[in-house]
């Protein structure tokens, strides 16, 4: 990539959409010229830390599910076979009529998402019980019309990295307790990117179509929007009974499948570089980073030794498996540091004739600016430990800001005043019109019933007054 001429630098993230579209170009993730709307390219660096970011995934996922890969093309009689999936899908889902100049004589889907792809093979694959559970996930590009504003990383038409899973099982509560485990995990990848994230259940009305019910992760923007990053949905016997799934019970009874399916999509990346960035650009968890650590020789004389010394280093650190590089470039000091921080590396070394003198080092963390000299001899240690200590405070500081803007609301006035800034946690009666009219008054719609959160009072809906002691969180989203 050429080499930005002069030093761009990124407006304030305080005004998060402007920074937000900066520092996707600045940076180098993704580039939002390519002529069709709601379609990005990945730049190498940006693709580097999708990279990095999917293998965790994967790492969880494949402790007992296999990655799996079908096709993308999905004819219309299987498309349109689940009626309540049709609904969710049909004013989003793109056509391929024409196989070069010869019209198709069946109309083929792009996948929006790969149940109607998936299940008619799962109908050959499951036969009995013994083939239960099966969990199978794949990570492929999807395609939704989105009339909605597109966004990269956050509302694209051409969804480039969905991981999507789905299971089968002998019953609704086997079912039932995957998705359970699906959220964990969820949990658990978002843990490894230092991102705090609110599990709830949707509302009936904002359920995956064609599911009995749906479980997501929500995070916290840094403009008070909350963003899906993540949904696991429970399918019971819907599209078993649609795809005639069924298995040999140990009876010898043919039985219904019940399944679940959840995914991810590139939205965790949109949430990863937004919650953790800074004025000066990307702050990477240690794990994410493409470059863990760059070298800085400061020379202004003995270039040998120095130059040496950070051949040592970076030989030492590659040898202990870190990702590191050193700058050796003609620029002067500044613009490196510039460069570096912008693309998020976690720690910065300088090495320079004084340092030498006393054996040491000069190592500066990137999430908090904090420079401390260190012994060459114990550089590695002094690395690694510091990869620990960037991590945990990378998600204390965010699990903190997320904390400090969730406002216990009772009133539709209060909810009104705090979604601009966060999520408001708010009584509701159950009743859908309750719920909708709370979206309309209050510019805000319902999240879900946080899933791990023991209520114990009993409050009252602020649209009907009735008691209830349930409680919702309500926010602005993408
Ligand atoms: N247009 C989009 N651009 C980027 N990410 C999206 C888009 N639409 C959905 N997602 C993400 O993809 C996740 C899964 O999509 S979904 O519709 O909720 N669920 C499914 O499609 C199910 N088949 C589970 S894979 C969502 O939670 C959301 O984080």
């Amino acid at each position: 990539m050429a080499e930005q001429e002069k030093e761009a630098t990124l407006p304030s993230k305080e005004n998060f959409s402007e920074w937000y579209n900066d520092m996707l170009q600045i940076a180098e993730i993704m580039d939002v010229r390519y002529p069709v709307k709601g379609s990005y390219v990945w730049y190498p660096f940006g693709f580097s830390i999708r990279r990095n970011v999917y293998d965790i995934i994967r790492g969880l996922l494949d402790k007992d599910h296999q990655e799996t890969l079908f096709p993308l093309l999905i004819p219309e009689n299987e498309f349109m076979k689940e009626a309540e999936h049709i609904k969710g899908f049909e004013e989003e889902v793109y056509w391929v009529l024409n196989g070069g100049t010869t019209p198709l004589d069946v109309k083929l889907a792009l996948r929006p998402t790969s149940e109607t792809a998936i299940y008619p093979m799962y109908r050959l694959w499951v036969r009995s019980h013994a083939d239960l559970p099966l969990k199978l996930y794949q990570i492929v590009n999807t395609f939704r019309y989105e009339t909605k504003h597109t966004r990269p990383l956050i509302r694209l038409r051409e969804i480039t990295s969905f991981k999507e899973a789905h299971t089968v099982h002998a019953t609704w509560d086997e079912a039932a307790s995957q998705v359970d485990e699906a959220i964990r995990l969820y949990i658990e990848f978002y843990r490894r990117l230092a991102i705090p994230v609110l599990p709830s259940k949707r509302p009936s009305w904002d359920k995956f179509p064609g599911a009995d019910y749906t479980i997501a992760v929500d995070s916290l923007m840094p403009d008070g929007k909350t963003l899906q990053v993540g949904t696991a949905h429970h399918l019971g016997d819907n599209f078993a009974k649609t795809f005639d799934i069924k298995y040999e019970d140990i009876d010898g009874e043919q039985v219904y499948a019940h399944q679940t399916c959840y995914g991810v999509s590139e939205r965790c990346i949109a949430t990863l570089l937004s919650t953790h960035g800074d004025d000066k650009g990307l702050v990477l968890p240690p794990e994410i980073a493409p470059t863990q650590v760059v070298i800085i020789p400061i020379i202004f004389k003995e270039p040998e030794a120095v130059l040496n010394a950070c051949n040592d280093v970076k030989a030492e650190l590659e040898a202990a498996g870190v990702r590191v590089t050193i700058d050796d470039s003609d620029k002067r000091p500044g613009s490196k540091y510039y460069k570096w921080e912008m693309k998020g590396v976690p720690l910065r070394i300088e090495i320079g004739p004084r340092d030498l003198k006393n054996e040491a080092a000069m190592l500066a963390r990137r999430d908090t600016g904090e420079k401390e000299q260190v012994p060459l001899a114990s550089i590695k240690d002094e690395v690694l430990s510091r990869f620990e200590i960037i991590q945990v405070a990378l998600l204390e500081k965010a699990t903190a800001e997320l904390n400090e803007r969730i406002f216990d609301c009772s009133t539709v006035d209060d909810v009104k005043e705090r979604v601009q800034d966060g999520i408001a946690l708010v009584p509701w009666c159950g009743e859908e019109k309750c719920g909708l009219d709370l979206d309309e008054q209050a510019g805000a719609g319902i999240l879900g019933i946080p899933t791990d959160m023991d209520e114990d009072g009993t409050y009252k809906c602020p649209i009907c007054s009735k008691e209830t002691r349930t409680r919702v969180y309500v926010a602005r989203t993408y």
